[in-house]
């Protein structure tokens, strides 16, 4: 897909700061980040540990607030939304993916996707979620008969199930190999093409940076680079 200029944009973020308090200790996260990204793009996002990456993908997947700049969501305020605005931004808007995967071990692939399809608003079944992600075959598996890039690709069916306009990914082939990540990878890129979910990964693994439609490198609490990828390649043909 090619993500023209012109097109929506889905997130915008102007000085971006994010300071922890922990007792007398300050941790400047985010030292003001300015961002955009539009409908259907698909962003990784490197950067060495504690450089910030999780911090602004909380922010921007509503699960923490900065304490100074703006985020948005379309026109959305995240920044200065109510704990209850956000909570529905999250369930009606985005899909998380996580390292680790956080399925139910006592329900199946199909029942651990259930568990959204049964309260969003216009989801797809979780059999079409599951067969997008390569698992139409094993819908009645529970977690501990699946391998960790099948169980993380049930995780990504639970949180595409939605039709999410945003997928905000945070080491989701971090406890893979490469093999397995690779498949991870695919399912992430096909659902991006598929639905046009704009999908933002973080990855320690620079290699992942080919698939990306934009590279967005953090350094110290800031955006270091952004480089745009004019050819992108597959997962299966990327090293790590
Ligand atoms: N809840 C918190 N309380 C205090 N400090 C925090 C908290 N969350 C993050 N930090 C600090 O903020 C900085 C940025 O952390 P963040 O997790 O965003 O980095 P990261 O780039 O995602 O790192 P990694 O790649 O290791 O996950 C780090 O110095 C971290 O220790």
């Amino acid at each position: 897909m090619n993500v023209e200029s012109t097109t929506r944009l889905v997130f915008r973020t102007h000085g971006l700061a994010k300071v922890y308090r922990t007792g007398d200790v300050e941790v400047n996260a985010l030292r003001g980040v300015d961002f955009e990204a539009r409908a259907g793009e698909f962003v990784v996002l490197l950067g060495p540990s504690g450089s910030g990456k999780s911090t602004f993908l909380n922010i921007i997947g509503g699960l923490d607030r900065p304490t100074t700049g703006e985020a948005w969501f379309q026109d959305h305020d995240l920044a200065h939304a109510s704990d209850g605005a956000l909570t529905a931004y999250r369930r009606d808007h985005v899909g998380f993916v996580f390292q680790f995967y956080n399925l139910v071990p006592s329900l199946t692939a199909r029942e651990n996707v259930r568990l959204v399809t049964e309260i969003a608003r216009n989801p797809m079944s979780a059999e079409e979620a599951l067969d997008v992600v390569g698992l139409g075959d094993r819908l009645d598996h529970f977690p501990a008969q699946l391998s960790g890039g099948e169980q993380q690709r049930v995780a990504i069916a639970r949180a595409i199930a939605k039709r999410p306009e945003v997928l905000l990914c945070d080491e989701p082939t971090g406890a893979l190999d490469s093999r397995t990540g690779v498949k991870v990878l695919d399912a992430l890129m096909r659902v991006n093409e598929t639905f046009g979910a704009t999908t933002l990964v973080i990855t320690h693994n620079a290699g992942i940076a080919a698939i990306a439609h934009r590279v967005v490198r953090f350094a110290d609490g800031r955006i270091q680079a952004v480089e745009t990828n004019t050819a992108r390649l597959r997962p299966e043909e990327i090293t790590w």
